[in-house]
């Protein structure tokens, strides 16, 4: 289950934001994307997760491996923790969720409509739906925005689990998770240049 990007180019609004994305993921690695405000890491990651098309370059991942984990948590307001968890579960051809609940110190909140929880417990649900996929690679966008230190040491822990099962992380952050054994990947130094605006030809090119 190993992801190979190779070349990649990639754009937002039209615009190339980072050119010459080169890195390999492999099983039980994690990598760390890091760059200032505005420097392309949500859109690479929007683009590996297919939810963007690259404008070059190859992505390679065996199909159904990815799982994407963004700003929006995709969490059904009216049904409880459980019931989103479930939901998720069945999108992704599973049952069991209590493993992710245990993970995030959801169980007491299990039966809690989720449009009542706190920023922070909404994103651990959002992290606990990593879990109950099963999908191995993992594509997280500041995954620890709005957690305190407990749950970002539990969000740390979870990964770690991951990895030594056998799966991998992408994750776009700013803080440090410490997780040691993890590589870093700086996206500031592959800004695309925009053409200049008399370069017609560079545009067509
Ligand atoms: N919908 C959009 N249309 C046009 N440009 C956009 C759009 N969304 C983002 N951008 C621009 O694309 C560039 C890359 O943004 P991106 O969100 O990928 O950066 P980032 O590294 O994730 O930043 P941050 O650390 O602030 O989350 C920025 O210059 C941003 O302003």
């Amino acid at each position: 289950m190993t992801l190979k990007v190779t070349d990649l180019c990639i754009a937002r609004g039209g615009i190339p934001v980072l050119t010459g994305v080169n890195f390999t993921l492999a099983p039980g690695a994690a990598l760390i994307l890091r760059g200032p405000n505005g420097s392309g890491k949500t859109t690479l990651l929007r683009t590996l997760a297919g939810l963007q098309p690259p404008l070059g370059g190859r992505i390679e991942a065996p199909p159904e491996s990815l799982v994407y984990a963004g700003h929006a948590d995709g969490i059904k307001q009216v049904l409880s923790v459980a019931e989103n968890l479930t939901f998720w579960a069945r999108v992704f051809g599973r049952r069991d969720i209590d493993a992710a609940l245990a993970a995030f110190e959801l169980a007491p909140l299990a039966d809690r409509a989720a449009g009542t929880l706190s920023a922070g417990q909404k994103r651990r649900l959002g992290l606990a739906r990593l879990l109950v996929t099963g999908r191995p690679v993992w594509l997280l966008d500041e995954p620890t925005v709005s957690l305190d230190a407990h749950a970002t040491a539990l969000f740390a822990a979870a990964v770690r689990a991951h990895l030594a099962e056998g799966g991998s992380a992408l994750i776009a952050t700013h803080i440090d998770l410490g997780l040691a054994e993890a590589a870093a990947l700086d996206v500031a130094p592959l800004r695309a240049r925009a053409p200049a605006p008399d370069d017609f030809d560079g545009v067509f090119a």
